[in-house]
Parts: C-alpha cells; structure tokens; sequence
C-alpha cells in the first residue's frame, strides 16, 4: 500500500488559534514528543516571523531527532522585492531547516485583489521563490493557498501555478482550503484533475470551518494524495485545521494504511500533552482520544459492554492508548456498580441485595449533587457504610470559622473544630491563610494526637463547582485531592453543600477517613 506522510503544523498554524501561545521550551517539549511518536514533518514555526520561531530552528539543532523532520514555513517572495533580498526566502536559507515549506497564491482573486499585481507576475514569483530555495534546501513543498476556492473560479490559472512550482523544482505540492469551506463531494474529481496536470507527489492541507476537514483529507488520500497536513487535536487558526488525531487512527486502524505503526498507542497521550501546554482543556468528546469517546454512562450500555465491549464500542480504546471509562450517576444499573467495585480494585463481593441497596444510596447522593468520577475515594466509603463497615474514625461535634479581613496587615483565617476521636473528645484551632486552610490544620492538629501518620498527609488540589445559579444560595461541589507525600498515593473525596466551607468540610473529613480506613480496615480479613 502506497506510504501516507504525515505532516503536522501544531507548532505553526496550531500557533495561529486564539489562546494558543507556545513557549520556546514548549516548542522544543512538543517537538521531541511527536519525533518519539513518529510523525513525519514537523512544521514549527515562520522563522522571519518573529525571534521565538527564529530561536526554535537554531535550538532544535541542538536536539537528535530520530525519525522527524523539521520544517520551516515562509511564503513566496514579497512582491515589491526582488528575489535575492526577500528576508524570509533568505532567513528560510539561513536556519538550514530539513524542509521549507513555502505558501503561494494560486487563486487569481488574492493576486489582484490582495497583491494588486498581474497574473503573469504572481507566476514568476512563485516559480523564481521555489527555485531560489530549491537552489540551498533539498526539499522543498510549494503550498498553493486557496487551491479549492482558486481552482473553481479560474482552474486554468489555479493548475498553472502548480506547474511553475513543478516546474521550479518543488518536491511536494501542497493543496490548501484555507478558508475550510471545499465541501468533500468535490475533492475527488478536482485531485484527479490536478494529478493529470503535475507530477509531482502531493499533498492536502484543509481547514475545518464547514466541518469536513477529516473526511477532506481521507478523500483526499482516496484520489492519490500522499502527504496529510493537521494538527494535534485539530488546534489553528479560526476553526482549526484537520485533526491528526482523527485522521491518523482511521487510515491506520480503519483503512489499514501502516502510519504510526505500534507507536499509535501514544496518540492518547500526545493529545493530551499538547492540551496541557496549549493551556486547553481536553476535548472530552475528541473521537478516539478523548476521555469520553469509551465512556460509558446508561446502565444497559454498560451490562452490555461488560458481556462483549463491541457491544457499544466501534473498536478497542487500547489501539490508541485511550480506555474505558464507566461513570456512577442517577442513570446508572447494577452493572455500573459492579464495574466499578472492579475497576477500583475493591475486595468486595456483593449480593443482589447490596447491590440494590448501594444503587439506592448512590442515586440519591447524585440526586443531591455529589459525583464520583473524580472522587473514587468517596466513592469506596459510601459503599462501605451502606454495608455497616468501620469508615468513619471522626465523630464530627462541631466547627466554626472566623475570617477577617485586615486591609493594613493580612487576611487571616481562624477555624475551631470539636472532634471526638478514637473515644477522646479534642477541641483545636488553627490559623490559615483561608477557612479551607485554617480547618484543614485545625482538624489535623486534633487527628495527629491519635495518628501521628497523619503529618504526612496533605491537600494536594482542591476544586469547586457551581451546580446551580441561584446566586449566593447555589449549591456547591467541592472535590479534594489528597496525597501522602511519603508514598506519593492519591485520592479524591467530595461534599456537597449551599455553604461552600460545609462542603468543603466533609470533602476534608473524608479526605483523613479514607486514608484510616484505607490503612486500618480494607484489608481487614
Ligand atoms: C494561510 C496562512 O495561514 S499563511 C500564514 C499566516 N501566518 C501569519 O500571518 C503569522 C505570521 N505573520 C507575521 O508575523 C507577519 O504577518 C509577517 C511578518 C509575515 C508580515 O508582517 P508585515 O510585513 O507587517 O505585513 P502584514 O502582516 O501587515 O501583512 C501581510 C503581508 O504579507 C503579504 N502576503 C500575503 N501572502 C503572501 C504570500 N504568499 N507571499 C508573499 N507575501 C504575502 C500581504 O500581501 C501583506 O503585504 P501588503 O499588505 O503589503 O500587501
Ligand atoms: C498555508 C496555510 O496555512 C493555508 O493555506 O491554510
């Protein structure tokens, strides 16, 4: 089967979205991220654009890539210079990048309307820019930007431009809907056309404003091209571009083209790094990669998947390093539960009855706002106090918090609590920078006279989420996630309440109750 390339411009049109704004460090993290994943191309940047892009191709020298290779993007010469001096043809030159990708008008009306200059000239630039590269870089891509929209107005002026490309040495020829607006009934016969007009091997770049980017560059392939240009996650400018995270996994895994070979796995992970450093939140609906795409919420969906996972699944998660998920809500069945006692490893076997019971409790805690996908912990000891099991070791009398606001000196925080632990009642306080801060030291202060391994327990993050807006009396979620800084072990505990500090304080409650429990009674035979 014929090889796909796959050229990826996160680091350069990804960089042209709203919000997105790479760091050098994190152009060079996501350059050797997707070496070690495999892509072909990377195009990371428009070297006379700006010193950050500029420092990138003199910085990644510094970094063995093993299979990618690096590209750098610029346009034709400007058209009021003449070739020789043209600063980003000869900055291009300069940084001796693996490849340069250069950008080209080839729909007529950019030429005069955009440009104001003939026709005839815009051919010579493109062919005198290619073949003034082509004289220093090995490879050279011409982008004809605006391909589709060129070609359906004036085709004959469109496929010339392509031939002065090939004709000055091009080694890829890149079509580009750069409005996104090519609708992909088209996209056969125009590639068919162009194929019998150039030689030369070519290759897509699409935009997904009308939602056909995906299905663009898989036509595309279908009809003969061979180089897919996109993003990670679909990142760039306005809608974005073509999704490498789509497209890669439906060659590879649906149309059996060998792209990443097994490091499609890692494509899970490459989305969510790149998330992470655009500063974005995971697209939790991204086919294939994102945490929702096997995820499983109504209850005959998962006791179906738990008999056969085709059942509600198109293919197995693992293939590109994602997994199933399976949530507890007020749509859950039995099966749900079962699941998750599993998938939180939990030694315990429930009948029939149980089941029903912990079904009952759950639902009604849902009902009054708590979640438990990210609050496993929480999760573990509602199960257990349903079953009478030892889950809470803090008989909570009462607590209090003061805060006062001192605009001259600090703000400080004072939180009392009277606790009965073990049989022993304790009455502490404790100053915080907050209320969360002061009760959380003033509840540790009382526990550590009972468990002193406690110290090493700490508040590692702590969310809250507004469940309906009726202004100061909504009802809030608190999630809490806690960790022993000596194991490095994580859990979640959650609470729920229309006082944010209530809220907070049972989520804090749990937070200690479960690391007791977890140490003195799970696996209590
Ligand atoms: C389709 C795409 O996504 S192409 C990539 C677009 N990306 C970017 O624009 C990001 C980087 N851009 C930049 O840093 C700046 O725009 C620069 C450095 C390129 C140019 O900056 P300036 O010289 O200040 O020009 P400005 O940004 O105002 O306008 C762009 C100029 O490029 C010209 N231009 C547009 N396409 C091309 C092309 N293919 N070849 C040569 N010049 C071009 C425009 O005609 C315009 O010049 P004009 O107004 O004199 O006609
Ligand atoms: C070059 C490019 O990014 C485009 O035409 O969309």
């Amino acid at each position: 089967m014929k090889k796909i390339e796959i050229f990826d411009t996160t680091l350069r049109d990804g960089s042209q979205m709203i919000g997105v704004n790479f760091s050098l460090e994190d152009k060079i993290k996501i350059a050797k991220k997707m070496d070690d994943v495999g892509i072909d191309f990377l195009e990371c940047g428009w070297p006379s654009s700006n010193p950050k892009d500029y420092q990138f191709f003199k910085e990644i020298k510094n970094h063995k890539l093993k299979h990618s290779k690096i590209v750098a993007f610029g346009s034709t010469a400007y058209y009021k210079n003449k070739i020789e001096d043209d600063k980003n043809l000869n900055t291009i030159i300069e940084i001796e990048p693996d490849v340069a990708n250069i950008f080209g008008k080839s729909w007529d009306l950019h030429v005069t309307d955009i440009f104001g200059i003939t026709l005839e000239k815009n051919l010579e630039i493109v062919y005198e820019s290619v073949k003034y590269l082509k004289e220093k870089i090995k490879e050279v891509f011409f982008t004809a930007e605006h391909f589709f929209d060129g070609y359906k107005k004036n085709k004959g002026y469109a496929l010339s431009v392509l031939k002065e490309a090939e004709k000055a040495g091009a080694t890829r020829i890149i079509l580009a809907d750069t409005n996104g607006g090519q609708h992909y009934l088209e996209i056969r016969d125009i590639i068919k056309d162009v194929k019998e007009n150039i030689s030369t091997e070519i290759g897509v770049h699409f935009h997904n404003d009308s939602g056909m980017a995906t299905i663009n560059s898989i036509e595309s392939i279908l009809a003969g091209a061979m180089q897919i240009h996109g993003t990670i996650n679909g990142y760039g400018e306005r809608c974005g571009n073509a999704n490498l995270c789509e497209i890669i996994p439906i060659l590879q895994l649906k149309m059996n083209y060998d792209i990443l070979g097994d490091n499609i796995t890692k494509l899970t992970q490459l989305s969510k790094y790149v998330s992470e450093l655009s500063n974005f939140a995971h697209e939790i609906r991204m086919p294939f990669v994102g945490t929702n795409a096997f995820a499983h919420k109504g209850g005959v969906h998962v006791s179906a998947i738990m008999k056969n996972s085709q059942s509600y699944e198109h293919m197995s998660p693992e293939n590109v390093g994602n997994k199933r998920v399976v949530s507890i809500s007020d749509l859950s069945g039995k099966s749900n539960i079962k699941y998750k006692l599993k998938e939180f490893d939990l030694d315990i076997i429930l009948d029939d009855n149980e089941i029903t019971k912990v079904i009952k409790a759950v639902k009604s805690k849902v009902n009054k706002g708590y979640e438990y996908e990210g609050a496993e912990a929480s999760f573990e000891l509602l199960v257990q106090r349903e079953l009478n099991k030892k889950v809470d070791f803090i008989n909570v009398k009462s607590f209090r918090i003061i805060s006062e606001e001192n605009y001259e000196l600090r703000e400080v925080s004072e939180g009392t609590v009277k606790l009965e632990i073990e049989g022993n009642e304790y009455y502490t306080v404790a100053e915080g920078n907050g209320p969360v801060d002061a009760l959380t030291k003033a509840l540790k202060k009382a526990l550590l006279h009972e468990y002193p391994e406690l110290e090493k327990v700490t508040l590692s993050d702590y969310k809250v989420r507004i469940l309906n807006s009726e202004a100061t009396q909504s009802l809030v979620r608190v999630l809490v996630e806690s960790k022993n800084s000596e194991t490095g072990e994580e859990w979640s505990t959650v609470g729920v309440s229309t006082n944010i500090i209530k809220a907070s304080w049972e989520a804090l409650v749990d937070m200690f109750n479960y690391y007791l429990y977890n140490k003195y009674e799970k696996h209590k035979k």
